[in-house]
């Protein structure tokens, strides 16, 4: 479904991924795993078409997409929760999921009733302003905003930051549901090894913007996290 090829990026003059390669198969969970500052989010941007890529190519469901913009992609499928959330803090809830509404993959101009059974909350809170809702309910916000298009493959930057456990809880059940009961994609960047664990069946390590090890969740030994993830 996802194929990453020889993708290469740079701020500047600064060579941030170097020859990334993933294949990302429908219906599956992936994580993508690594230390800070080793070129995750920069990935996630690039396959979202926030940045634009040096070389290399990415295509979803056997099209390319390398050069395509976030709507083309937002088009054919990709829902992206961006680290840090990005609500828009003076629009209500509602206001915030029907953003995405506007994108032509949404025939109807209505929010689908099943985005509140997975975040029953945002429900209750419709009409609150984004900004006044606690960062939990925020980051449940972010994942629903994504999830108004239906998507079919679902990137998620960090979703577990500053969140409390309970809603930690909440989004991983929630992802695990989205896949079973929707075979849909999920790809997550995610720092914090049970979740990851818990979520992912596959992995990817990254190491200064290079893939260094992927492979079925049972193998990523302690070795490996001791190598690639611990502080
Ligand atoms: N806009 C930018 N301009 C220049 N360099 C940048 C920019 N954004 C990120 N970088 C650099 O690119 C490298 C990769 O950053 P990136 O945010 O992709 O890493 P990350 O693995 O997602 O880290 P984190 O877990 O802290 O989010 C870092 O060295 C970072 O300093």
């Amino acid at each position: 479904m996802l194929n990453i090829s020889q993708l290469n990026q740079r701020y500047g003059g600064s060579h941030i991924l170097w020859d990334v390669d993933m294949n990302i198969a429908q219906g599956s969970r992936t994580c993508i795993m690594g230390r800070n500052g080793v070129g995750k989010t920069t990935l996630l941007k690039c396959l979202m078409g926030l940045l634009p890529s040096a070389s290399g190519s990415i295509t979803i469901n056997d099209q390319d997409v390398t050069k395509s913009s976030i709507e083309t992609r937002a088009n054919i499928g990709v829902g992206y929760v961006p680290q840090g959330r990005h609500i828009f803090g003076q629009l209500t809830v509602e206001e915030n999921l029907k953003v995405s509404l506007n994108c032509k993959r949404q025939k109807s101009r209505t929010i689908p009733e099943e985005v509140f059974e997975y975040f029953p909350v945002l429900k209750e809170m419709l009409q609150r302003r984004g900004g006044d809702l606690s960062g939990g309910q925020q980051q449940q916000l972010a994942i629903a905003r994504a999830l108004v298009l239906n998507p079919n493959m679902l990137i998620l930057d960090e979703p577990n930051e500053g969140i409390q456990p309970n809603i930690v809880q909440l989004i991983r059940d929630v992802l695990l549901r989205l896949n079973k009961e929707k075979n849909m994609t999920i790809v997550l960047v995610e720092q914090k090894l049970p979740f990851a664990r818990a979520v992912g069946e596959e992995f990817y390590l990254m190491e200064r913007g290079k893939v260094v090890s992927y492979g079925e969740m049972p193998a990523l030994t302690d070795e490996l996290v001791k190598q690639y993830l611990s502080v």
